[in-house]
């Protein structure tokens, strides 16, 4: 018999997910402000956005990111046909016009549009969030509709206690990574490839990541073939691979 002791399922959440939007388009319809906060959202995740918004009706962050040509504008309300493109990856509507909201949420639920009604929970797709970005390292905290003002000081909460140089360390992980799938393309050796990058996240200091330069992980490489993970100092010193090796203080271990 099985112990059958998996995790127990906990329904009534989001699935959380971190949707790549990157050059896909986004139409948001309102230009007020939040409109404003979507906008920046976006942008941030490098999505290609429309804005349809009366122009007497737009915020001056929306103002700013029309002038300097950040999103593509049409001066106007919401038309039926806005939703024609079938290029369109998602509709975000943060207008003061419920009545407008909910027929747009019904055309995109027609068209099978992703949708976001922002005055409207029932009537989302999904929901945003209130996200802590420090480079590469998004957090998104959600109360589930719950209590959005309590989102946000969860996520300062969060954001207060992490390490200062904790994105700096991932971006320096991220180019290592990519370095490695470089030497170790082969796909039989993802299980091997991925154990030595846990590893080297586990056993390196924060600060040590973030010191990583392109030579260091240039010859921490070369210690993946015989599968070891020197420290920094033992890269600098370049010793040969095969004369350390992870003795669990997190300090220097040179076996000889
Ligand atoms: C997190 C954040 C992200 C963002 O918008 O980017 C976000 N709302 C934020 C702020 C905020 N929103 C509201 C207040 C006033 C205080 C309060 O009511 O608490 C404040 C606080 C403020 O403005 O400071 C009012 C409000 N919001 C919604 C309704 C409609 C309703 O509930 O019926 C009403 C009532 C309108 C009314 O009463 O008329 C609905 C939603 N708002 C959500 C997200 C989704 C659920 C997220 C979750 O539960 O975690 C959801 C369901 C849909 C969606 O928007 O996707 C962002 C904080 C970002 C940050 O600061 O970090
Ligand atoms: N989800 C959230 O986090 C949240 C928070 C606060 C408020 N809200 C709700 O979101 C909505 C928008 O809030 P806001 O503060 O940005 O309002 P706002 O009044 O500042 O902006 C509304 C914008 O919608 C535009 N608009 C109105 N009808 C339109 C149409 N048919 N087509 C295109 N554009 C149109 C207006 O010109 C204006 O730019 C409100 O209903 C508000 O209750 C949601």
């Amino acid at each position: 018999m099985g112990r059958e002791n998996f995790p127990g399922v906990q329904g009534g959440g989001s699935l959380i997910l971190a949707w790549q939007v990157r050059n896909k388009k986004v139409l948001v319809i309102g230009g007020g402000e939040v409109a404003a906060g979507r906008i920046l959202n976006l942008l941030n995740a490098d999505a290609r956005v429309t804005v349809i918004s009366p122009r007497a009706g737009l915020n001056p962050e929306v103002a700013h990111r029309i002038a300097h040509n950040q999103v593509e504008y049409h001066d106007r309300k919401f038309e039926p046909s806005d939703l024609d493109d079938p290029n369109i990856t998602m509709v975000l509507t943060a207008i003061d016009d419920s009545e407008a909201s909910s027929q747009i949420w019904k055309l995109c639920k027609e068209k099978r549009i992703a949708a976001n009604i922002a005055d409207v929970p029932p009537e989302c797709d999904f929901y945003f969030g209130s996200v802590h970005r420090d480079g590469p390292l998004q957090i998104m905290v959600s109360t589930n509709g719950n209590g959005p003002k309590m989102a946000n000081i969860v996520r300062r909460r969060i954001a207060a206690s992490l390490p200062e140089n904790i994105g700096e360390a991932i971006k320096k992980v991220g180019v290592l990574r990519k370095k490695l799938r470089g030497v170790a393309p082969a796909e039989e050796e993802g299980p091997k490839r991925m154990k030595w990058m846990s590893k080297v996240c586990v056993q390196w200091s924060l600060e040590d990541l973030c010191d990583m330069e392109e030579v260091d992980m240039d010859a921490l490489l070369r210690s993946y073939a015989p599968d070891q993970v020197p420290s920094l100092t033992q890269v600098r010193l370049g010793e040969e691979p095969g004369l350390w090796q992870f003795d669990g203080s997190f300090g220097w271990s040179c076996v000889v």
